[in-house]
């Protein structure tokens, strides 16, 4: 736990800024970075019309006061912090990488359901900033995404199908999850195929039989679910099922405080949680 959060003194501790601090995300990172020897937190965003400005981001996050007040100014806290953990939108992490860029220090992006123009300028940002982004943060599902291409490399194509299932939440915004496709571009990368001119993203109505090769997604919203993935290889006469049952945003949280601590001084490139992690 830092000793001087939030504030101006030089400490040996990476200082983070957290935007959408007062998110599912953002206050579970404000936690994780409490516990977590070496981080502290230097600042918390939210946008400019959120009723939490003011507010402490540790009373808000259930650990009590840390003196770190929920602030709408981005660039002042970038200026004077080592990196950022990103869990906000698509539009709003662009943004928050072009400032990264400038201050030249460490970006974790959490963020899912970015463009392919969302990505490019993401990728532009990384010239500058050291950027880690990965669609799931927890060692479980990076871990899943390697059985999963082994599995897609060892099982052949005309006689295994792959569907991805997942289920969240009934607040998520986007599908399939970031996870889901993760997952799909491991199986992809097993079978050694691109996965966006072989992924068929919904069915409804008369589909017509299914296309050897093709890897499926379908996606279920409702409750509290924090996030559950399958991947099914379904071949004739037997189903093999590789899963991860995420029950706590601790594990997300924890994971991208460790992507921040990782990328501290490393030069500035796209890196992705398997690299983090030493899976790649
Ligand atoms: N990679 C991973 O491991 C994980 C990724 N995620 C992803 O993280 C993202 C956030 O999820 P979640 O925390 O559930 O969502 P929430 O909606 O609970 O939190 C997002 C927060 O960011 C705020 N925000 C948005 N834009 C800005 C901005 N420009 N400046 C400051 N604050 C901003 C929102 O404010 P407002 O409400 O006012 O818009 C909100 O408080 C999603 O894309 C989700 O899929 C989630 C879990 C794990
Ligand atoms: O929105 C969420 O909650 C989650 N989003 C990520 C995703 O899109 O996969 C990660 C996790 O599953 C929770």
């Amino acid at each position: 736990m830092s000793d001087t959060p939030g504030s101006d003194t030089p400490s040996g501790d990476m200082g983070l800024v957290v935007v959408g601090a007062a998110g599912r995300m953002g206050q579970a990172l404000i936690r994780a970075i409490h516990t977590i020897p070496g981080a502290r937190v230097a600042a918390a965003i939210e946008r400019a019309d959120s009723p939490h400005l003011g507010k402490d981001a540790g009373e808000l996050a259930g650990i009590g006061i840390i003196n770190v007040p929920i602030s709408d100014d981005p660039l002042p806290a970038f200026a004077k912090a080592d990196g950022v953990l990103d869990f906000t939108t698509p539009a709003s992490t662009v943004e928050f990488a072009g400032y990264a860029a400038q201050a030249r220090i460490a970006h974790v992006i959490g963020t899912t359901g970015c463009s392919v123009e969302d990505n490019a300028r993401i990728a532009a940002a990384a010239r500058h900033a050291t950027i880690v982004k990965s669609g799931n943060m927890s060692l479980g599902v990076n871990l899943l995404a390697v059985l999963v291409e082994q599995a897609a490399r060892a099982l052949d194509a005309d006689d295994f199908d792959i569907e991805i299932l997942e289920m969240h939440h009934r607040h998520k915004v986007d599908a399939p999850s970031g996870t889901a496709l993760l997952l799909g571009e491991a199986a992809a990368a097993g079978r050694g195929i691109d996965l966006d001119g072989n992924s068929v993203r919904s069915r409804d109505g008369h589909t017509g039989v299914r296309k050897t090769g093709s890897i499926g997604f379908a996606a279920l919203r409702g409750g509290s679910v924090v996030g559950d993935h399958s991947v099914v290889l379904a071949g004739t006469g037997e189903r093999i099922t590789l899963a991860h049952h995420a029950e706590d945003r601790a594990i997300f949280a924890r994971g991208a405080v460790k992507a921040a601590l990782w990328a501290r001084g490393k030069k500035p490139g796209l890196y992705s949680m398997r690299d983090v992690l030493g899976l790649s």
